[in-house]
């Protein structure tokens, strides 16, 4: 293999690789107007974060090991690298974007860019990264995406109403006291006239999201409001989201809503069981913790969510995706006992999640990062560039109405459909 060539397995000795990161001028409000028309990368909250093109290097991981292996080939990354870092902040210097399939099945990846532009406060910088020699940094330039026209919804896997009965069939084994709590997704698929620019809906997603963190690895687009975890220079935080409303568009009623959610003992249930997941998760890993009692509510463009901000500082070295390791699968994507609500899910949902619902994000060389849940997003289709899986799913509990959350579900794939809509 030649030096130039992207390493695509953690069984190849990962390469040694050349970073600098330096100030750089002229980089667009929107840092998705820098990417290339393919493979771009994206991690964007509030015009802050990094996006990415090209690659440098690039491990592809499946199974039991998947995470370990991760892990394992960063370090081995990090401590061949020579890296000249002028910025000195977070997402500066050598930096992969990643995400993970839900199961240990699905495969997932880390990616290293050959060139990344960030934005932090008021700095702006490039990073180059290549496996050879320094590498010149790139003038930067902004693109148009192409617009994405005449977009048609199908049914995924299931039709609403199939989805519906399975959730009702769900609420009947919890009911039997086989489990406390499940999370059921469906699929929709967009199919669009012409190949989808991913650029295009990614910038609608910025730009109507910016509380979000909004993404792109390997065909994986989307906004998501949940951060499963963040290590910054020993300060890990989490934000846990479980228990939904949908926004009616009416400021006043929207409020009204708002306090019923906060008082909803189905959702403060559904909710507990996301926080008590990610507090025993967390738990060993730091010396002290704040777990807050009660959430707060969370207003979204298009839904309303029960919130808790966990908060802890770091006790070992576990790196940001060490961290969300051990949290995957939360219950607020899975279920509460974890092992039997992902066997039910496996035994009733009916798809495959691929990467929707497993960690997505990005982490440093000092292993700090951020990494969150892939939720309101879709896949590309990787044999059909007109067409993308778009996902949502629901907390399943004992005082669950199948109907409600099928609602609840339209309502979390707006964020995709308006993004592609015209
Ligand atoms: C599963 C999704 O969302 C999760 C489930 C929630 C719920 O059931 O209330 C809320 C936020 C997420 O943790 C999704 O957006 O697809």
């Amino acid at each position: 293999m030649s030096l130039s060539e992207p390493v695509r397995s953690g069984r190849v000795a990962a390469p040694q690789l050349v970073v600098r990161s330096q100030p750089v001028e002229g980089v667009a409000k929107q840092l998705i107007d820098h990417l290339p028309a393919e493979g771009g990368l994206s991690w964007v909250r509030r015009g802050d974060g990094h996006i990415g093109w090209g690659v440098a290097a690039r491990l592809d991981v499946a199974g039991g090991n998947r995470f370990t292996e991760a892990v394992l080939w960063w370090q081995e990354l990090v401590g061949a690298a020579v890296v000249r870092d002028e910025i000195g902040v977070p997402g500066s210097g050598l930096v992969c974007f990643g995400s993970f399939g839900f199961t240990d099945e699905d495969p997932g990846e880390l990616v290293v860019p050959e060139v990344i532009v960030g934005r932090r406060g008021g700095t702006t910088w490039v990073t180059t990264i290549s496996p050879a020699s320094l590498a010149a940094p790139p003038d930067l330039v902004t693109h148009e995406a192409h617009p994405v026209y005449d977009v048609t919804f199908a049914d995924g896997a299931r039709s609403g109403t199939d989805w519906s009965s399975i959730v009702a069939d769900a609420i009947k084994r919890i009911t039997s006291g086989e489990l406390d709590k499940v999370v059921l997704a469906r699929d929709l698929i967009a199919i669009a006239e012409q190949p989808i620019d991913l650029r295009w809906p990614l910038r609608r997603l910025a730009e109507a999201y910016p509380n979000c963190w909004t993404f792109s690895v390997d065909g994986l687009i989307g906004a998501t409001p949940e951060l499963l975890v963040r290590r910054e220079k020993g300060l890990i935080t989490s934000r846990v989201l479980a228990g939904t409303i949908r926004r009616t568009g009416d400021d006043a009623h929207d409020l009204a809503l708002a306090a019923s959610l906060a008082r909803s003992s189905k959702d403060l249930e559904e909710h507990e069981f996301a926080v008590r997941s990610v507090a025993d998760a967390l738990k060993p890993h730091c010396k002290s913790m704040n777990v807050p009692e009660t959430p707060f509510v969370l207003h979204l463009p298009n839904v309303m969510h029960l919130a808790t901000d966990v908060a802890g500082v770091a006790n070992n070295g576990a790196s940001a995706l060490g961290l969300a390791a051990a949290l995957h699968p939360s219950a607020a994507v899975c279920g509460t006992p974890t092992p039997v609500a992902r066997d039910l899910i496996g035994e009733i949902e009916g798809m495959e999640r691929g990467r929707f619902s497993g960690p997505v994000g990005w982490m440093d060389a000092a292993g700090d990062g951020e990494w969150c849940i892939a939720l309101r997003c879709g896949q590309a289709d990787p044999t059909d560039p007109r067409r993308m899986r778009l996902f949502a799913g629901a907390g399943i509990v004992a005082g669950s109405d199948p109907t409600a959350e099928l609602a609840e579900t339209n309502a979390k794939l707006v964020p995709m459909r308006d993004a592609l809509g015209d």
